[in-house]
């Protein structure tokens, strides 16, 4: 549905550009996790698609004419008015009629749990409160990519699976989404890709379905590392990290997890919690990173 070729951007008066070389395909039903640290580039990249601001290098190719739904970091709705009057007047901005208007508006008030908040003005709703109502006005457009902005920020644990359930409706109903978060739990949960910007270029662009499929080993012990295991890491070249207590042992494989275990078996003390499991986003995205989430 839209193609990024060659993308540069850099802010006016900057020394360096803010994107660098973006390259990427954004298909149709498609939910792309963007991750990265603070400043890595997420938010310029949102506002490159949403057409804020303009390219300074490369082109944004769109395959039909482009339909985009906003929720931005920053709040975007009139403090004065009510939330009622937000939403009815956000669905007059975006042209919606009839039965599609009143469909739209229950969805993204069920969505936001914004029921009984209706009559309260915006701008005196809670933090979490704010930032519900500035998603429902987001996902009121009629549109067919949208882009969500750390979302989920300040809100409550139950709100915010509701937020994320309405994010899964939209891509069931085969719309396009760009999710921004520092949470990569719920990018778990809703993405089927990940990109990783790290200082303005794309690091990482993988399906979350080809995650290695080889497990990570976590040993902890209540005091110390036992040294035998470190040097029979080293000699079995091992990728491992050793942090406090823990010993973390990246990408092994079965053969080699049946080897440290008759090791461990042997080795006093011995450990209070080991932990064989496939590495999640959060682990892969230290590795990758270099530990900045
Ligand atoms: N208005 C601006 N003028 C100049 N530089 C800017 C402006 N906005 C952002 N930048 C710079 O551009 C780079 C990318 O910033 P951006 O806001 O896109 O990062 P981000 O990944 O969204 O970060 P965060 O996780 O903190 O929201 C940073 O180096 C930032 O300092």
């Amino acid at each position: 549905m839209l193609e990024l070729c060659h993308l540069h951007y850099r802010y006016p008066g900057a020394e360096q550009d803010a994107l660098s070389d973006i390259n990427f395909k954004i298909q149709q039903g498609q939910c792309i996790g963007l991750l990265g640290a603070n400043g890595a580039g997420k938010t310029t990249l949102l506002s490159l698609i949403a057409q804020l601001i303009t390219p300074s290098a490369g082109q944004l190719r769109w395959q039909q004419q482009p339909s985009l739904g906003l929720v931005p970091q920053t709040l975007a709705f009139y403090a004065k008015l009510s939330s009622q009057e937000n939403l009815h007047l956000f669905a007059d901005l975006y042209l919606l009629k009839g039965q599609q208007r009143q469909q739209q508006l229950s969805l993204a008030i069920e969505a936001a749990q914004l029921e009984s908040l209706l009559h309260k003005k915006a701008g005196q709703l809670s933090g979490g409160q704010q930032r519900r109502l500035n998603f429902a006005l987001g996902i009121l457009a009629p549109a067919q990519l949208f882009l969500f902005d750390e979302v989920t920020v300040g809100v409550d644990s139950v709100s915010r699976q509701h937020l994320l359930n309405a994010i899964k409706q939209l891509k069931q109903s085969g719309k396009s989404i760009i999710y921004t978060s520092h949470y990569l739990p719920e990018i778990e949960q809703i993405a089927e890709r990940v990109i990783l910007l790290n200082a303005g270029k794309v690091q990482l662009d993988i399906a979350l379905a080809e995650q290695p499929s080889a497990h990570n080993l976590v040993i902890e012990w209540v005091s110390g590392i036992p040294i035998e295991l470190v040097k029979l890491c080293q000699q079995q070249q091992l990728d491992f990290q050793q942090q406090h207590n823990s010993l973390i042992i990246h990408a092994l494989t079965q053969p080699q997890w049946a080897t440290l275990l008759t090791h461990i078996s042997h080795t006093t003390p011995a450990p209070t919690r080991m932990n064989y499991s496939k590495p999640s986003l959060e682990q892969l995205y230290l590795q990758v990173s270099g530990g900045q989430l």
